[in-house]
């Protein structure tokens, strides 16, 4: 890609640090932001432009309307984020109404974006997103399963007392409640978890990182996590901008991988400048095909709900 660019729509908490992420570590050429209130964006665009500036990276910051277009990349962060006591899905009406509003305005002048979806309820926005936008499926891809497993190495760290960053975790799944944490996946430092925990243990972890969310959602009282979401969206646009074909657990539309068909969901993808460019169909033992199963359903629920009183009202 010769210059290459993101839209970021929605600059409140998670755009606002994903944009100062690649701003700052001069991961694109430039960054257009795009939100409903006014000053507000135009304020962001200034501050996380200076930021660049601060750490003498050359990535222009934009808020002109005239700019977004022809990005590389889209990033949609447009959206209420819950309080405490809702669960994502309460959000699945009103964010699917704005989903569908800020692609109607930016997709004739982004022919070529692929689109990252981070607002909630994620999986069924994924979904709408593709609706919506009438794109292949590998050009759309949620944001959810990084952080979901983010957080599952945070409690693992935590629980064993080690240091950060030997941890490889894996989060599969609808991004609610139901997720599927990949125990038999995770290592430390090279060991399987499940050489190094009890069982006991490791349900804790499971738990603890389903909660992972409303866990911050309580505590901030007025908001969602954003540094861990921004830093997790900031991987997959790099991972599309430099063509890396790393794999990450990302939400995309099932064809018949595990055996789902017209279903979106958490999976590991390998992602270029196609987007998602390969599913990578991970061999689950009976109870995480139970677990993938419920998830799946729960995600289910929510997209014939969209289809019943939204798409077909
Ligand atoms: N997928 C994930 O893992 C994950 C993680 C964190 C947050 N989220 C979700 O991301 C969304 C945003 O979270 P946040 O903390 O940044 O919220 P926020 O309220 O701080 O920011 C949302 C922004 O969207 C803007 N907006 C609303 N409607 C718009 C429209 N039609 N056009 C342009 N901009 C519009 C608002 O003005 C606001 O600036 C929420 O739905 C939240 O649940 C998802
Ligand atoms: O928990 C939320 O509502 C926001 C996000 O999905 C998260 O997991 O942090």
């Amino acid at each position: 890609m010769e210059n290459k660019k993101v839209g970021v729509i929605g600059v409140g908490n998670v755009g606002a640090t994903l944009a100062f992420n690649l701003a700052t570590k001069n991961i694109c050429d430039e960054v257009v932001l795009k939100d409903l209130r006014e000053d507000y964006l135009q304020a962001m665009a200034i501050d996380i432009s200076q930021a660049a500036n601060a750490a003498n990276a050359s990535t222009k910051v934009s808020s002109e309307t005239s700019d977004f277009v022809n990005c590389d990349v889209i990033v949609i962060t447009a959206g209420i984020p819950r309080k405490p006591g809702m669960s994502r899905d309460d959000l699945l009406l009103t964010n699917a109404k704005i989903m569908t509003s800020v692609i109607d305005e930016v997709k004739d002048a982004n022919k070529d974006a692929i689109y990252i979806i981070v607002s909630n309820p994620l999986d069924a926005m994924v979904y709408t997103a593709l609706k919506a936008s009438g794109l292949p499926k590998n050009r759309v891809l949620g944001m959810a399963g990084i952080l979901d497993s983010s957080r599952m190495a945070h409690f693992i760290a935590k629980k064993l007392g080690t240091s950060q960053g030997k941890i490889k975790t894996s989060v599969m799944g609808g991004h609610g409640d139901a997720m599927v944490p990949l125990v038999n996946y995770c290592t430390v430092d090279g060991k399987n978890l499940t050489d190094l925990l009890s069982k006991e243990d490791i349900e804790e972890i499971v738990t603890l990182t389903r909660n992972g969310g409303a866990q911050i959602v309580k505590l901030l009282g007025n908001g969602s996590a954003y540094y861990a979401p921004g830093y997790s969206a900031s991987l997959m646009v790099e991972a599309i901008l430099n063509d890396s074909k790393e794999v990450y657990p990302c939400a995309v539309l099932l064809e018949g991988e595990y055996g789902y068909k017209n279903i979106t969901a958490g999976v590991p993808v390998k992602i270029g400048k196609e987007g998602c460019e390969e599913i990578i169909e991970l061999k689950l033992d009976a109870d995480q095909e139970n677990e993938f199963a419920k998830s799946i359903l729960s995600v289910r629920e929510l997209t014939d709900t969209l289809e019943e009183k939204f798409f077909n009202k």
